[in-house]
């Protein structure tokens, strides 16, 4: 079993490597990605214009393609195609592929088309790329289960590996299994909390590309949601509270911290 301080390690590689991170992402969250990144040290870099992508991907250390930038399928293309080239690693958050065919199709075309490093969605997103219909492919009664189940058959058919997001997110390569349990409701209170999360993901895939990597995020980022909505309750303070002190809190995230209140499990 990885301990704590090997995930402590490699969350800590990001802000001494300062990796560039190339995000197309949807208009939604992507000025929050972008924060969320230079908060953890790394450099980002939000980009999508077809003519374009391709010079900025040879600069960068990993691509993140949020299928909310669904528009922009020309450009996702061209950049995944140049960061397999360069050997970079490419993340994917299937954003909305669970109530949207165009964005499932693309997603799974782009998942059989080049080798993807990390897949990020919910939990229904995950089972929407797993089913051939796009609805719920089999539903257990024990939730967390039947995530981990889904994600680590999404991993085995792709090659890649899995980050199931939700109040535990499973993390899985088809073989080893990881857990995080830390978190708050109030996560999902406001949007893009899971597209900071993959854009961090790129960020950690980019200083070690391994399930390692992929755990370290999901515990950083739920420990300082978790830490964040305890200060937001107690300020008396709602969404938008959380939000920024989210982002302060993932910014000064010590070794102590981490230590002591990650809630991670292999197995
Ligand atoms: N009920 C919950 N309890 C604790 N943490 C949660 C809960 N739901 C989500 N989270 C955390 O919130 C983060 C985002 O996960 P979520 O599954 O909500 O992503 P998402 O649906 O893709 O979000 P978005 O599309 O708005 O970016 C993850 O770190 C996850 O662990
Ligand atoms: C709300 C929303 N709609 C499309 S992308 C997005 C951000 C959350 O993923
Ligand atoms: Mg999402």
């Amino acid at each position: 079993m990885a301990t704590l301080a090997e995930l402590w390690a490699v969350w800590e590689k990001i802000s001494r490597r300062r990796p560039l991170v190339h995000c197309i992402t949807n208009p939604v969250t992507v000025n929050d990605c972008a924060n969320v990144l230079l908060a953890a040290g790394a450099r980002p870099f939000m980009a999508a214009h077809p003519d374009e992508v391709e010079e900025v991907q040879l600069h960068a250390d990993a691509l993140v393609i949020n299928l909310g930038a669904i528009s922009q399928l020309d450009s996702i293309g061209k950049a995944a195609r140049r960061a397999v080239a360069c050997g970079h690693p490419i993340i994917v958050d299937p954003v909305g592929v669970s109530a949207s065919s165009l964005r499932r199709r693309s997603c799974i075309e782009l998942l059989e088309e080049f080798h993807v490093a990390c897949v990020r969605g919910n939990g229904a997103e995950i089972r929407a790329l797993l089913s051939d219909t796009g609805t719920a492919a089999g539903v257990d009664a024990d939730e967390e289960t039947a995530a981990a189940e889904v994600a680590s058959a999404l991993a085995r058919r792709h090659g890649c590996t899995v980050v199931s997001s939700g109040a535990v997110d499973a993390v899985t390569d088809g073989r080893r299994a990881f857990g995080v349990s830390n978190g708050d409701a109030m996560m999902t209170r406001v949007t893009g909390m899971g597209c900071m999360l993959s854009s961090l993901l790129g960020a950690a895939y980019a200083v070690e590309s391994s399930p390692l990597a992929a755990a370290a995020v999901c515990a950083a980022v739920e420990l300082s949601g978790e830490l964040a909505a305890a200060g937001t309750r107690s300020a008396r303070r709602g969404p938008a509270h959380f939000r920024d002190l989210f982002v302060d809190t993932l910014y000064s995230l010590d070794e102590a911290q981490f230590m002591g209140g990650a809630k991670y499990s292999e197995g």
